[in-house]
């Protein structure tokens, strides 16, 4: 409702005399809650850690350790506590969760989204290749690997049914070389089965991109669309090196990305073409990439998602002419940046979210002008100040479906 609406007094009224009635203080705004995309739970703890390694180099010797700790469902309640928490903190209304192969960590992470009052989206990861997952971190078998993941579509649904905010569970092949055609075959059939998300990662890297090529003699999304896991459902994760092709694929299944552009300038290998895929109309939101990115921060990913646009259409080499420098792609803004990380996470899985508007759910966050004004500024100035300023301190209030999660 809005100031135009012919109750609108009486229910301000009404909200006053009910100690109900927020009022924003003159440098608060409001704003929708953001959405993330794509968040490795299990990787908190390595938050900035070795992001000079190559991306197989980082997952043998830095991840698949750390994740494999979530055998201890103690520390993986410490840590998801701690991490709902701070994304919380940072704005983040809803998010979408890869947890490990353990079933009762990753329920433990839905338990800390249920008591923050998180919106989270969870998949038990499926990792079951021989050849490129360590022996102390793997599913036994495709089989369980698809029979676990089952096993947790159940417990969210027991879950959610004493839960003021449902979790969804989504299939979860961590990407093409970690799985068994077998496994990815199993995921794509419950991903029918239950009519449930996919989440994944796509031709993030060099080296994955090639894993395909050499493994399947196919490209990495065509791998994941044999075995039925490309659906409207679908996000993908990074999708910096996809070509043409890959993305007619994408238009034609309605699979969206996250684009996670702090993780890109380590592991991506080339930047994500934004604008070129907005107009493609393929769906693009916004994700951290714990922890192939640093930061918990959307604020950051969309600074950042602005900057690397700017060096794709730019370029960096500056032996070259500015001419043959840069590429056609065109930069994007923090308009931009911010739709990605509102209305394009929100079309992505589907909500009636990231938007402040009738009918919409009450994702919101309430920030506090990061610096001072020192003459009368427009909407637009306030609007770019925040999202180049804001930090986790400037977030003075979060509230999902209505609820104050801080
Ligand atoms: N960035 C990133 N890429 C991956 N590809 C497979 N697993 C991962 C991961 O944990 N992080």
């Amino acid at each position: 409702m809005d100031e135009s609406d012919a109750d609108f007094s009486t229910v301000k009224q009404h909200a006053a005399d009910n100690d109900t009635l927020v009022q924003l203080k003159t440098d608060e705004y409001l704003l929708p809650g953001f959405i993330d995309l794509h968040v490795h739970a299990p990787q908190w703890p390595n938050a900035g850690v070795a992001l000079d390694q190559p991306l197989n180099e980082w997952l043998d010797t830095y991840t698949f350790p750390l994740e494999a700790k979530y055998q201890d469902t103690a520390f993986a309640k410490r840590v998801y506590d701690d991490l709902v928490a701070e994304l919380i903190g940072n704005g983040t209304t809803t998010a979408l969760y890869f947890g490990t192969t353990h079933n009762p960590a990753n329920s433990e992470l839905a338990m800390a989204c249920i008591t923050h009052h998180q919106r989270g989206f969870i998949g038990k990861v499926a990792m079951d290749n021989p050849d490129q997952t360590p022996e102390y971190y793997r599913d036994a078998s495709a089989q369980s690997a698809v029979a676990d993941t089952e096993s947790f579509i159940q417990q969210l649904t027991e879950l959610n049914q004493t839960a003021d905010i449902k979790q969804t569970p989504v299939i979860t092949p961590r990407f093409v070389p970690s799985c068994t055609p077998e496994s990815l075959k199993g995921l794509g059939e419950l991903a029918k089965k239950y009519d449930l998300p996919v989440q994944s990662h796509c031709s993030e890297s060099d080296w994955e991109n090639g894993y395909a090529l050499e493994h399947y003699h196919m490209r990495d999304a065509e791998v994941l669309d044999q075995y039925g896991l490309l659906t409207d459902k679908s996000v993908m994760a990074h999708g910096t090196l996809l070509n043409q092709s890959d993305l007619d694929t994408f238009k034609d299944r309605g699979v969206a990305i996250a684009h996670c552009p702090i993780s890109n300038v380590y592991f991506g290998n080339a930047v994500l073409p934004v604008s070129k895929l907005l107009h493609q109309d393929v769906k693009v939101g916004l994700g951290t990439d714990l922890s192939g990115g640093y930061s918990p921060s959307l604020y950051q990913n969309i600074r950042q998602a602005v900057i690397s646009s700017r060096m794709l259409h730019d370029g960096v080499n500056a032996e070259l002419s500015p001419e043959e420098r840069g590429t056609d792609n065109q930069p994007i803004s923090a308009k931009n940046g911010f739709y990605l990380a509102t209305v394009g996470g929100a079309k992505s899985l589907h909500l009636k979210t990231g938007q402040i508007k009738a009918g919409y759910l009450a994702d919101l966050q309430v920030v506090k002008s990061p610096l001072r004004a020192f003459e009368d500024e427009n909407m637009e100035t306030v609007f770019e100040k925040i999202m180049y300023h804001a930090s986790k301190s400037d977030i003075k209030r979060v509230y999902v479906q209505g609820t104050q999660a801080k």
